[in-house]
């Protein structure tokens, strides 16, 4: 019997459960390029490595953004703040593109990817490589630029909501 045909040992559900409870920083991924601009809500998002500096963004193959993310291979991660919870759940539906864009102020990084005003960070990034899993492709990022802002609050995805992250220092 091929590994395919195997029923797996956790069933889909059982994991999305489980997964609910791991608290997630929440990001809006943007793209723009010669395949177009596009943009949707992640929270599969990690660092991989600081030299070089290097994150990953896993981004299903059946979103309607796929083969623009694919076709431009270059993108910002833009990590949301407390007070971005409408915006997340525009980019993360099946709201037209030009929606998504037209609720926040953009500005273009290097890589010409939008950049969103007020993120708690912003990571302007060149694709190097994508390795398929499952119903996934894993982006691997290179950072080439960065903007950060000290001013606002974090926010987490945790057990399908929004929590804001309270920084002391921040107003
Ligand atoms: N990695 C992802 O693709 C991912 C992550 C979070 C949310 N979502 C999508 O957002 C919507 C709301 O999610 P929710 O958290 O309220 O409830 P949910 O039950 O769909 O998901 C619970 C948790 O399971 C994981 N998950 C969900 N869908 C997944 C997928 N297709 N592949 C891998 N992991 C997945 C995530 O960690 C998520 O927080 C759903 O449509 C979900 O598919 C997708
Ligand atoms: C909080 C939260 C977190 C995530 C998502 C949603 C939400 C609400 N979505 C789903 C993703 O945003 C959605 O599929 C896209 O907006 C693409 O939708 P369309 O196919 O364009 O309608 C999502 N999709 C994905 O491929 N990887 C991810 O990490 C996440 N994470």
């Amino acid at each position: 019997m091929s590994l395919d045909t195997l029923t797996p040992a956790v069933e889909k559900t059982e994991f999305r459960n489980a997964m609910s409870r791991l608290g997630a920083a929440v990001n809006i991924i943007t793209t723009e390029g010669p395949a177009g601009r596009a943009g949707f809500t992640a929270s599969a998002v990690c660092s991989v490595t600081d030299s070089p500096p290097t994150l990953l963004v896993c981004l299903n193959r059946s979103a309607s953004v796929y083969p623009v993310f694919r076709e431009n291979m270059q993108l910002c991660v833009n990590t949301l703040a407390a007070g971005h919870e409408t915006l997340s759940n525009l980019f993360g539906g099946k709201t037209p593109m030009a929606d998504r864009f037209i609720a926040a102020e953009w500005s273009t990084a290097v890589t010409g990817s939008p950049v969103l005003s007020g993120a708690v960070a912003s990571f302007d990034c060149r694709i190097t490589q994508i390795v398929s899993v499952g119903t996934h492709d894993t982006l691997f990022c290179e950072v080439v630029g960065l903007v950060r802002n000290d001013d606002t609050h974090g926010l987490a995805w945790f057990d399908r909501g929004y929590h804001p992250l309270l920084r002391q220092d921040a107003c």
